[in-house]
């Protein structure tokens, strides 16, 4: 029987451990994490992520062929491929801070399979990782090899949090990166045999290693470059009486182009994108190539200068001042169907308007009160750290409140503001929210989810990202 580990049980080893325990039901499949928590959530009823469908594959499998367990050591010396899927956060401190890759827990985790190590082994890098990690492991792996052989591979994962079940059921492609060695391409072959009791094997890729490692940044710099150039457009939209959702549909018809990923936003979180792109931008300056790093480093200019923009036209509009305003807060989650919140687009804007002095009442269905304080106190870049190293009592944030229902946010609100794309919010009540609301009574959409002439006809004044401005709007200065 063929053993996987995969060391890691977040958001991306967790469910992929248990879509390959479901599809391959001969393979004993054991996630392991250094977070006690984390691993008990996953042996309870509570999954510790919130990912339509994932309830239903680890109830299948759990206990069958499918354990979570905090029995690192012993898991890992028992496998014959380990996945690593550990955290890359963006470094801190020191060399690189703020741009390069933190490699601490990659490295902790090398090490330990080099101690416990006692067969051969294929190590799989799942996490993100900077372009040559691969050359870097291996130099790990094999200094402390007692004659044990390792194949790295590199098999970086494309599923998005919301849709990560049907991303890992049906991928657009799977990508391995080897050596090109006959030892490599044995390898390569044993992930691919994995895959393929699902995937269709012309959607499973092989590449060399640096490739492999090198598009998965890419990919990720690719969406991420799509959005920003969306954003951009949504600034002209409004500057010019344009529509940005009629821009993106024609521009998106072009079937060089494609409709996919042109919605324009607050702009974009999640614990990926910018961390990716930084990475990339520091590989760039690192090889002596400062025209690339800048041109990518745009995309992250362009993400921030929208967030700050969305801050701008909200304090403008409502008298250039919310001091002593309550604001209502609608989703905090960096995208809908998930309760993450690392660097979610809504920690950049409530810091703008508690900075403001506002008073924000904050509803998310999927985001606990304790994870928002923690957000809103803590500082950039220590979000994406393991759960057990972050500090446990954040310091409390004055100005806050966060409550478990829209009507409750609104209620007295001198501005609504939507954030996230949760469907609930399509289909609020909005009559009820202005009657129980503060006159003039302002929605500010930051993902275009209203129905703006409707809205209006209520009596709100308006804003929608990219959309032709509110008469209103129209006479406050639009400063970013
Ligand atoms: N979140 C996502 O949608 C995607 C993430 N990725 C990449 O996958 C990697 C993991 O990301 P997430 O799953 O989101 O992170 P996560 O923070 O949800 O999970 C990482 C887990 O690794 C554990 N861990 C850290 N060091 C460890 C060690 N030495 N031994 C055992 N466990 C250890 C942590 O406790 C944590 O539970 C990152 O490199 C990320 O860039 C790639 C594609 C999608
Ligand atoms: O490496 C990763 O972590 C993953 O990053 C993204 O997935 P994810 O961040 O989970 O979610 P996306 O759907 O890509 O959304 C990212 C952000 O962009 C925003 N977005 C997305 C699409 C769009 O048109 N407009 C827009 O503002 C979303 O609201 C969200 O804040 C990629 O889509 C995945 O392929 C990749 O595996």
């Amino acid at each position: 029987m063929v053993k996987i580990c995969c060391i890691g049980a977040g958001y991306v080893g967790g469910p992929t451990m248990a879509v390959i325990a479901l599809k391959c039901p001969s393979f004993e499949v054991v996630v392991v994490d250094i977070s006690v928590s984390r691993i008990a959530a996953w042996n309870s009823d509570q999954l510790p992520i919130y990912e339509p469908g994932l309830d239903e594959v680890v109830k299948q499998c759990r206990g069958k062929n499918l354990f979570f367990s905090t029995d690192i050591e012993k898991q890992v010396s028992e496998a014959d491929i380990i996945f690593v899927s550990v955290n890359t956060p963006t470094k801190t401190q020191g060399l690189g801070a703020g741009k390069a890759a933190d490699l601490t827990y990659w490295e902790s985790a090398a090490r330990m399979i080099a101690d416990v190590s006692k067969s051969n082994k294929i190590v799989v890098e799942k996490s993100t990782v900077p372009v040559k990690t691969a050359e870097a492991i291996e130099k790990i792996l094999t200094h402390n090899g007692r004659g044990i052989k390792y194949q790295i591979l590199s098999n970086p994962e494309f599923l998005a949090e919301g849709t990560a079940i049907q991303d890992l059921f049906h991928p657009d492609r799977v990508l391995i990166g080897g050596r090109e060695t006959p030892d490599g391409q044995k390898a390569i072959q044993s992930l691919k045999d994995v895959y393929a009791h699902w995937v269709p094997e012309d959607r499973i890729i092989s590449t060399n290693l640096w490739s492999a490692e090198l598009s998965k940044l890419a990919a990720n710099a690719f969406l991420a470059q799509r959005i920003s150039s969306v954003n951009a457009m949504s600034a002209l939209c409004e500057a010019t009486g344009a529509d940005v959702s009629q821009v993106s549909h024609a521009v998106g018809k072009d079937t060089r182009i494609g409709p996919k990923f042109l919605n324009a936003s607050v702009g974009f979180g999640g614990s990926c994108f910018q961390k990716d792109i930084l990475n990339l931008v520091y590989i760039c300056e690192c090889n002596g190539l400062p025209e690339v790093a800048n041109y990518w480093k745009q995309v992250i200019k362009i993400n921030d200068y929208q967030k700050k923009r969305f801050v701008n036209r909200l304090v403008s509009s409502m008298f250039n001042t919310v001091s002593g305003k309550k604001i209502s807060i609608l989703g905090f989650a960096f995208k809908k169907d998930t309760g993450d919140t690392r660097e979610t687009p809504a920690i950049d804007v409530c810091k703008g308007l508690l900075g403001d002095k506002a008073h924000l009442c904050i509803y998310d269905p999927q985001v606990t009160e304790d994870q928002i304080r923690r957000d809103l106190s803590m500082n950039k870049f220590d979000l994406d750290h393991p759960v057990h190293l972050q500090p446990m009592s954040p310091s409390s944030v004055k100005q806050v409140s966060v409550v478990w229902d829209a009507y409750e946010a609104a209620k007295d609100a001198h501005g609504v503001c939507i954030l996230t794309e949760w469907d609930e919010f399509k289909t609020l009540d909005y009559q009820r929210i202005f009657d129980n609301m503060q006159k003039p009574a302002f929605v500010f959409d930051g993902r275009n989810i209203v129905n703006v002439d409707k809205l209006r006809e209520i009596g709100f004044i308006v804003y929608s990202i990219g959309k032709p401005l509110d008469p209103w709007l129209k006479d406050m200065p639009a400063v970013a």
